[in-house]
């Protein structure tokens, strides 16, 4: 044996595995990596290197095996305190583009929004004590003022089941024993959220998690279908999210229900009114940043249409008539369509299909584009009705596939995919609480980039999760792969982009914003102090 052989073996070696990688999309442009972000790249893999046995390695109160891309609700605090976190915060995430408008507010803010409301109302089926409180679900409506109660508390072993009692005064007089408003904090908060406990023991099932998560759009939703919270709820999300770098989004609005509750406590008022509240917030906060000069962080948002998928298909025909009037009054602000909820319970796309392609046929008619963005295939199953959602989603001609999770057992469709640049959006930590995954390590993404095919990372309903932004999910993401660095990151925050419904210029300019942005983050990280590196 010679050198020789042993030189001719790592070349052979070298070339297979360039080969291999040069199916991925962020392959495409390697060769043109700026000196500086191939300094800024390898410094994040060192500090990865670092944290992997400093920080996932070492002893941690309350986590029994710690390791990187782990469980996120057990792991969320020792993340926040890594330095990689820390720094993926500061990154240009490029476009948000799946998320739940109705749980993309960390629920304190809600909460605190909803107290500064005395049209708030609350109930309970039952008087709330020590035995009913972890098992029962508060209930919130705005009432008129006529129907303001100010009868007993929730707690009061006098209240009347579903009796609506004023926010405040439940909050107020919640009982000390449980905690007083405190308490009351406590109680909604964990109505409104998915903790370890549900995720990992008691709810450790894909079914049986989505009926914790359903229950928490039943609390959210009389708090924020509501005149006068709903732009200020929009606000804070298109703040936080600009905060965490995020610079565009189509946000997912459930528009299920006809009317949201107006000021004057009527359910009266109709979706036009939802999306003319939803642009000027967003214009406002444009103008905002503009004030601040920081008009380059954020190029505007616009809204996925959904509808949930227990609509019977008769009834489906009415949102895409109201889908198609909206899109005519708000062009642009109307960026796709959707149906929504648990794939694997409510009905397939199949179901749906003859009002789906009137939608499409009375859009030729009248010339509007409002393309198809569907979740499809956000299942474990292997051929059931939630996995074959994927031939319709794609036979329609989606734009994007919501989840896609079971997409890497169809190797077809995965070529249609890539060949067409059907993105798929990927919601990691989503996936991992939905327990279609125990972990990142367990995760198809890599499957799906190292197939060629364009993915967003997304954070789906970071206010029930926990993690609000990206910077969770792109972590998340990072210390899971060791192919994945800070220019794979980028090229994910780029493509969201370019794969987002903005017309050309509105892309190009955006593309050319975040790349000016990329420079600079790059700049930092390259520089970052290496002793520093080190201290956590
Ligand atoms: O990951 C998801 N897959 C499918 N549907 C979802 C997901 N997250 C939220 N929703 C649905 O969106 C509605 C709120 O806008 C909720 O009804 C919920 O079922």
């Amino acid at each position: 044996m010679s050198l020789n052989d042993i030189a001719e073996y790592q070349a052979k070696r070298a070339a297979f595995i360039n080969e291999d990688r040069a199916l991925r999309r962020d392959y495409a442009r390697s060769a043109n990596r700026s000196a500086i972000e191939l300094e800024a790249d390898k410094v994040i893999r060192q500090i990865r290197a670092i944290e992997a046995s400093s920080i996932w390695d070492g002893e941690h109160e309350n986590i029994q095996h710690p390791f990187p891309g782990m469980e996120f609700l057990t792991a969320r605090e020792v993340i926040i305190k890594t330095k990689l976190f820390k720094i993926l915060t500061k990154m240009p995430k490029g476009a948000l583009l799946h998320a739940h408008l109705d749980a993309t507010v960390n629920v304190n803010v809600l909460l605190q929004l909803a107290l500064q409301q005395p049209a708030i109302h609350v109930c309970a089926s039952t008087p709330i004590n020590a035995t009913t409180i972890a098992s029962t679900l508060p209930k919130f409506k705005a009432l008129p003022k006529n129907q303001f109660s100010g009868g007993a508390g929730l707690t009061d072993p006098s209240y009347v089941a579903n009796d609506w009692v004023s926010m405040r005064k439940a909050r107020e007089t919640f009982s000390p024993e449980l905690g007083g408003p405190q308490g009351f904090d406590n109680w909604v908060i964990a109505a409104l959220t998915i903790n370890p406990n549900e995720a990992y023991k008691t709810h450790n099932t894909v079914t049986k998690i989505w009926q914790k998560f359903t229950s928490t759009f039943m609390t959210s939703t009389g708090l924020i279908r509501f005149a006068p919270i709903w732009p200020e709820y929009i606000r804070e999300f298109l703040v936080t999210s600009i905060d965490d770098g995020i610079s565009y989004a189509e946000v997912r609005i459930n528009f299920l229900f006809k009317h949201m509750f107006g000021a004057d406590g009527n359910e009266n008022v109709p979706h036009r009114e939802w999306i003319e509240m939803f642009g000027k917030v967003v214009n406002e906060v444009k103008d905002d940043m503009k004030k601040k000069g920081r008009e380059d962080e954020f190029v505007g948002a616009r809204i996925i249409y959904t509808t949930i998928r227990i609509i019977s298909p008769e009834e489906l025909e009415w949102y895409t008539e109201d889908c198609i009037t909206l899109k005519q009054e708000f062009p642009d602000l109307i960026a796709g369509f959707d149906l929504v909820g648990d794939e694997n319970v409510l009905k397939p796309l199949i179901d749906y299909i003859k009002p789906l392609l009137l939608f499409q046929q009375r859009q030729k008619e009248l010339g509007l584009d409002i393309p198809f963005i569907f979740h499809a295939g956000e299942t474990l199953g292997d051929g059931t009705k939630a996995d074959n959602n994927l031939y319709d989603a794609l036979l329609l001609g989606t734009k994007r596939i919501g989840h896609g999770f079971s997409l890497v057992k169809h190797p077809k469709l995965m070529q249609i995919c890539r060949e067409k640049g059907v993105m798929v959006e990927v919601c990691p930590i989503s996936n991992e609480i939905l327990r279609l995954t125990s972990s990142m390590p367990m995760h198809p993404l890599p499957i799906v980039i190292n197939n060629g095919i364009p993915v967003a990372l997304c954070s789906d309903d970071p206010a029930v999760f926990g993690s609000m932004g990206l910077s969770f999910d792109f972590f998340q993401v990072l210390v899971a792969s060791e192919v994945t660095g800070l220019i794979q990151l980028g090229e994910m925050a780029r493509d969201s982009i370019q794969y987002s419904t903005l017309d050309i210029e509105g892309k190009q300019r955006a593309i050319a914003l975040w790349e000016k942005r990329w420079a600079k983050f790059v700049e930092e990280v390259a520089n970052f102090d290496i002793s520093d590196k080190l201290a956590v």
